[in-house]
């Protein structure tokens, strides 16, 4: 039988637009298929969104500091629908922007949910009739690119159906800046919230399970933010369980929660569940009708649909984890010609993992070698100052008796920072005692984000500080601090007083 198409990808989130875009332009008849607007969560409800939010929270903040300049501004206000409208129009304009992108490289789009058949074949439920009248189409494919994504957990706790208990997505939708917000959670959405609707003047209190924000990353940065957090008005609360939520008599939401075995509570006029995201498989799997009473992104999604989706991806040759696929490191599951990819597969749930796993999926279908290094990861969080971190953390060496040097440098002598009156940041490169090999890098200072890109590449490349220290960088920028802590893992930092010999 003839295949419609080369590549089917279900999904059109970074992952999946990502893959369809490559697919097409490594000469693979391809389609594309998504069932809400394309961009997925990230343009849609993550990444863009919240980017957006913190550029103007963090902008008003700034005026409101503006003093340290010399600036007085007499009348400062935030019009909140104004920052809502910003938000839109930014993401509107990137998601035409996919649109227009998918067309020009030839990639067919259908606008519905597919569901996965025996034998790559799809189903697709169209989101609106076709002009002939039809509600769904069949299509099969060479190759399938499973990018579903995923949406957000909901704590098994009492009180989390409640009206005011919100997701990301909930919080989103609200029209006005909460006065008091409760965020169960000090990981990456958490704290990038937290500072947001800190800024805006919101009353913000986050209750983390583990005793720091941010336990993945280095623990001067999570030691860095608390601080910094806590001085613009964010009570943290670490090592803090929440037991259950109910209605507050006088209005608003009550959290309950044990902190260093005390039961306490707190009150607020929303409450923000940011514990995590669960896979999308079951819109995978189950035919949109069986579970059409349930909307896809709640906790309603019960453990009997998940194990139904389970049961037909483990027919299908495709074996999962908790609802996650599992895949090997080019993307292809257990079932010939279908590769998944993204925040459905087990792994680290980042926009760019997903778009990195949707080119290294299409490039092993069209038969070329895939290039990108997946197991580098930067990990970047758009806080002020902003936070990026890749490769391993000094913490991370000494687990493993890696012997390393580390480089370090505070940017209070960096001329940029000083101009811009940062809050003290640092720059820390790791690298292997013997080879000089970058293997990590962390750092907290203002574009932290954009400076971790040159990091990811050392590492990918094992190169050393001195072939990294080749290249000059121009003054004044925020980048010196990098070949300053370049510098100093060659001997010694050229703006900062040298360590003392012991
Ligand atoms: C608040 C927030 C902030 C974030 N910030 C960042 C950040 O700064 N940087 C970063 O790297 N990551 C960030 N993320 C994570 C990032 O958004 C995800 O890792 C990324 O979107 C995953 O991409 P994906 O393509 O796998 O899935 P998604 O983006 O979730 O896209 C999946 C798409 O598939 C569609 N779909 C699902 N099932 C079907 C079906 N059966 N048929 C048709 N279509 C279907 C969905 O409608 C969706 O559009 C953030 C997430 C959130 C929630
Ligand atoms: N800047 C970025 O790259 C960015 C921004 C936002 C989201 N994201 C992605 O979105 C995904 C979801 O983000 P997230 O913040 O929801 O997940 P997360 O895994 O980063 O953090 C969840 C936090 O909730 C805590 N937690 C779990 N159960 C709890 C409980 N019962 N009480 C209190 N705390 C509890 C966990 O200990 C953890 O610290 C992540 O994978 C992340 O990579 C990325």
């Amino acid at each position: 039988m003839m295949s419609n198409f080369d590549l089917i990808v279900i999904g059109g989130g970074p992952g999946g637009y990502v893959a369809a875009i490559k697919g097409a332009q490594l000469g693979l008849n391809t389609a594309i298929i998504e069932k809400d607007r394309f961009g997925g969560t990230c343009l849609n409800r993550g990444c863009i969104p919240t980017k957006a939010m913190l550029h103007a929270a963090d902008l008003y903040r700034e005026i409101l500091e503006g003093g340290r300049f010399g600036i007085h501004a007499e009348k400062v206000t935030v019009n909140y629908g104004e920052v809502l409208d910003y938000k839109q129009e930014t993401i509107d304009k990137l998601v035409s922007g996919v649109e227009q992108l998918l067309k020009a490289n030839g990639v067919t789009m259908l606008k519905g949910t597919g569901t996965l058949l025996a034998d790559r074949q799809v189903k697709v439920t169209f989101a609106e009739p076709a002009e002939d009248g039809a509600t769904e189409s069949y299509y099969d494919a060479e190759h399938i690119i499973l990018a579903g994504g995923s949406y957000p957990a909901k704590l098994p706790v009492e009180g989390m159906e409640l009206q005011g208990v919100l997701t990301s997505d909930g919080l989103f939708a609200l029209k006005e800046i909460p006065e008091s917000l409760t965020i169960i959670g000090g990981g990456v959405i958490g704290v990038e919230f937290a500072e947001v609707f800190s800024a805006l003047g919101c009353k913000v209190t986050i209750l983390e399970a583990l005793p720091k924000l941010l336990a993945n990353l280095d623990k001067e940065i999570s030691q860095n933010l608390k601080m910094i957090l806590k001085k613009r008005g964010v009570d943290i609360h670490t090592g803090a369980s929440l037991a259950k939520i109910e209605k507050d008599p006088a209005g608003g939401l009550i959290c309950h929660y044990t902190e260093k075995d005390k039961d306490q509570s707190i009150s607020s006029q929303y409450v923000l569940c940011a514990v995590g995201r669960k896979p999308n498989a079951a819109g995978l799997f189950l035919d949109p009708e069986e579970f059409a009473d349930i909307a896809e992104n709640s906790a309603a999604l019960t453990t009997k649909h998940l194990e139904a989706a389970a049961q037909t991806a483990h027919a299908l040759g495709i074996t999962m984890e908790r609802g996650f696929i599992e895949t090997d490191i080019y993307g292809q599951t257990g079932a010939p010609g279908i590769y998944a990819i993204g925040d459905i597969v087990k792994g680290i749930q980042l926009a760019h993992v997903a778009s990195a796993q949707g080119i290294t999926a299409a490039e092993k279908i069209a038969g070329h070698t895939p290039n990108v290094d997946l197991a580098i990861v930067p990990s970047c969080i758009y806080t002020s100052p902003e936070i990026a971190s890749v490769g391993i953390t000094e913490e991370d060496a000494k687990a493993s008796a890696t012997p390393v040097k580390v480089g370090k440098y505070i940017t209070s002598a960096n001329g940029k920072s000083l101009i811009s009156k940062e809050e003290r940041g640092f720059v820390k490169i790791i690298a292997h005692a013997d080879t000089g090999e970058i293997l990590g890098a962390q750092m907290m200072c203002a574009r932290a984000t954009d400076m971790i890109g040159e990091m990811a590449t050392a590492i990918a490349n094992k190169l050393t500080p001195s072939q990294l220290l080749k290249g000059m960088r121009a003054h004044p920028t925020y980048n010196e601090a990098v070949g300053e802590a370049l510098e100093e893992l060659e001997g010694g930092a050229i703006h900062m007083a040298p360590k003392k010999k012991k």
